[in-house]
């Protein structure tokens, strides 16, 4: 796990990074600057639980791909679950806050996860132990109303002119928000839709 200073505002924003590509980068800027992060750990994930590992490519290879895309030195690349032998969120989030009490930490996911998010194993428990910060993805931005968290936990939503305090809030908080988007995504890379560093990715 990398080291932290207490107190800072750290930013967890887990993949599969299969391959990296100019979309997380975006999130992981809008991240940065819109929570007013002073870190953003880019964990890579042994395998998300709710996906086949069969087009999987090596976690040294999504490490060594995922770097070369963040060279922020605010972003720690890192795929501590691995060691952990921790693939489900609500373990992983539970070891990072036994083992960093003055740290406070964000999770974030981009909108297609927030669609899915009550898929997701003890997610109501992932809502109470840090708060999350949705950002904007094209095909799921309906997701910011209609998806059962969204719901669930309308009464916890903070609006995204407050971003800048959510890592403060205590959870159950959350924010959409909105911003440049990008339409790329590793499946379309997989299938040779797209290059991985062609143009900037953005769309507004
Ligand atoms: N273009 C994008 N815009 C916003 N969020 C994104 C984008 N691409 C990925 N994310 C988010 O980044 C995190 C890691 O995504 P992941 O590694 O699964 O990439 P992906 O492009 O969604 O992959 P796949 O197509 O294989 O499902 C997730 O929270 C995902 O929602
Ligand atoms: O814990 C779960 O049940 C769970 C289910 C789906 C995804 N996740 C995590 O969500 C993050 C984003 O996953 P992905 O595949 O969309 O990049 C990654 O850290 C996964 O481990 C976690």
């Amino acid at each position: 796990m990398p080291y932290a200073e207490p107190g800072m505002a750290i930013g967890l924003f887990g993949g599969s990074f299969n391959p990296p590509h100019a979309g997380h980068a975006l999130v992981a800027e809008i991240a940065l600057r819109r929570l007013r992060l002073d870190q953003l750990w880019w964990m890579v994930t042994p395998g998300n639980p709710l996906k086949s590992t069969r087009e999987l490519l090596p976690l040294e290879e999504r490490i060594r791909l995922s770097e070369a895309l963040a060279p922020d030195p605010r972003i720690k690349v890192t795929a501590f679950e691995a060691t952990l032998n921790s693939r489900y969120t609500a373990d992983t989030l539970r070891t990072i806050k036994l083992r960093n009490p003055h740290i406070r930490f964000v999770w974030i996911m981009g909108a297609d996860n927030l669609r899915d998010f009550h898929l997701w194993q003890r997610w109501q428990r992932i809502a109470a132990t840090f708060p999350i910060a949705v950002i904007d993805r094209p095909g799921a931005t309906l997701a910011f109303l209609s998806s059962k968290m969204a719901k669930t936990f309308d009464y916890a939503r903070l609006d995204e002119s407050d971003a800048e305090v959510l890592a403060r809030k205590r959870p159950p908080a959350w924010t959409f928000i909105h911003g440049p988007r990008s339409p790329l995504s590793s499946t379309a890379i997989r299938n040779g839709m797209e290059a991985p560093s062609k143009g900037d990715g953005f769309s507004k």
